[in-house]
């Protein structure tokens, strides 16, 4: 469970994430949508400790992240760009993730086949295509076997063959009880995976609902979006 309360970032004068308050309930994949600037990066990097908060605060599992002492075990995440230093070897980074989180390196074969990696282990990451890079991204968020996974952007650089299987692995993470929130722009997409939304616009929250309940009466979830931050 991830549960964002009164949560606030100011950059200057910007006003990025606005006493922001919602809940990611396990057993559902939950969408993170908003427009362009909208703050969801800054949310998730504010729930990962990435970013200190003005005000509120974010709770994995009911605690802080920093308060974590093997956080790969409790959130898996995946942020937007590339992960591993590029001179580094896709094996040798996990293997660095896994040991610095008690994780057992046997557990690095299992997750770079799980990604479909297994040939490029020993290929250094600067060799990589956004694909590749993403899975291997993928494959450090899984890595110990977390009841949470955050994923931004996810499905960006996939091939149709990584989408299918990005979207069958986050159901079936979700209906094994785990909670996943996944960002996206791709409104499509979205509705093929998530069954939840958490929608939000200038750093405020506009939607916390099921998908249903969110496109009920309009032609599509891309039109209900629009409309909802078009407010
Ligand atoms: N390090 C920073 N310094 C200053 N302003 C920032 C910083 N990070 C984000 N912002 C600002 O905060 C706002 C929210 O940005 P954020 O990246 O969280 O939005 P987003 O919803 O992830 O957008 P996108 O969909 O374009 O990725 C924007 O106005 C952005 O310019």
């Amino acid at each position: 469970m991830i549960v964002v309360e009164e949560l606030t970032k100011r950059y200057g004068r910007t006003v990025a994430v606005d006493g922001l308050s919602f809940a990611v309930r396990p057993g559902h994949v939950t969408g993170f949508l908003g427009p362009n600037g909208a703050g969801k990066s800054t949310t998730m990097r504010m729930i990962l400790g990435l970013d200190r908060p003005t005000a509120g605060r974010a709770l994995v599992g009911g605690r802080p992240y920093a308060s974590l002492r093997r956080p790969l075990r409790e959130i898996g995440a995946l942020l937007e760009g590339r992960s591993a230093h590029p001179g580094r070897r896709a094996a040798d980074h996990l293997r660095y993730l896994a040991r610095s989180n008690d994780i057992p390196a046997a557990r690095v074969g299992e997750v770079l086949a799980l990604v479909g990696l297994q040939d490029a282990a020993r290929r250094r990451a600067s060799g990589f295509s956004l694909g590749m890079a993403q899975r291997l991204g993928i494959a450090a968020a899984l890595l110990g076997d977390p009841p949470v996974l955050l994923l931004d952007e996810p499905v960006n650089g996939l091939d149709p063959e990584g989408v299918h299987w990005l979207r069958a692995l986050l159901r079936g993470y979700a209906a094994q009880g785990r909670t996943v929130l996944v960002s996206s722009h791709l409104m499509a997409e979205t509705a093929l995976v998530a069954d939840r939304l958490v929608v939000i616009s200038r750093g405020r929250l506009v939607a916390d609902a099921t998908v249903a309940e969110f496109v009920a009466g309009a032609a599509s979830l891309e039109d209900a979006f629009l409309k909802a931050v078009a407010r």
